[in-house]
């Protein structure tokens, strides 16, 4: 069976992978099955140069294909915040319910014209002896003024998204992996995932 593994920890962001993956008959091992591997220092400037960090360290400790994702909310009345910086928003040690709680403070009286925001992702692809490619998504939406839903992880509470009608929370895992900015930077990847995995095989 092909596999891939993903440099992350964040068991949300590892069930989506095992769902989107496990639809195309690949397996996923995350961080989560490499507890020994130690954090990777998130110091980039970008998510993309965060997602580049996060797979080429933990390629060059297994020696194999690993994808990195970096992501976060971006919130049009707070300047691109919480951005780079969404996991930890509010502080350590990293609380999902703390960060939504301080996005929703700081958006008290900003009327729902200007509540606009974006979910982003970076996927980097670092592949042993081969060059880093990089992908990313996007998510359009609103934030809401109280949480709705308990599906997903992080911020889907807050996260309206219009073309459903729903919050982020309120749609099944299949909804999400469909539209959600880590799938469609998936699908970018699409295109040259087959090679990627081929190559990875062989490597
Ligand atoms: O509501 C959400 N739905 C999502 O789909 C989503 N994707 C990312 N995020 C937020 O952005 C941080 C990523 O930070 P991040 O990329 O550094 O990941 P992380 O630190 O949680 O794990 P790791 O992958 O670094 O191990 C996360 O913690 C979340 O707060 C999301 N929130
Ligand atoms: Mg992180």
């Amino acid at each position: 069976m092909k596999e891939v593994i993903i440099a992350t920890k964040n068991p949300g962001k590892a069930r989506e992978f095992e769902h989107i993956f496990a639809n195309r008959g690949i397996h996923v091992q995350t961080l989560l099955d490499y507890p020994e591997i130690p954090d990777v220092e998130e110091t980039g400037t970008t998510f993309e140069e965060n997602a580049i960090l996060k797979a080429e360290a933990v390629s060059k400790k297994l020696h194999k294909m690993v994808i990195g994702d970096d992501s976060g909310l971006m919130v049009d009345a707070l300047d691109g915040r919480p951005g780079i910086y969404s996991a930890r928003y509010a502080g350590e040690p990293k609380n999902d319910q703390n960060n939504t709680d301080k996005v929703l403070s700081e958006l008290q009286g900003v009327p729902e014209s200007e509540r606009s925001a974006r979910f982003y992702c970076a996927l980097a692809v670092s592949i042993p002896g081969q060059e880093t490619v990089t992908v990313s998504g996007t998510c359009e939406g609103q934030i809401l003024e109280e949480s709705r839903g308990s599906n997903g992880f992080g911020y889907d509470p807050i996260f309206y998204v219009p073309e459903k009608g729903k919050s982020m929370a309120e749609l099944s895992a299949d909804e999400k992996n469909n539209i959600s900015h880590r799938a469609n930077a998936l699908k970018q990847l699409d295109v040259i995932l087959d090679e990627i995995l081929e190559s990875a095989a062989q490597s």
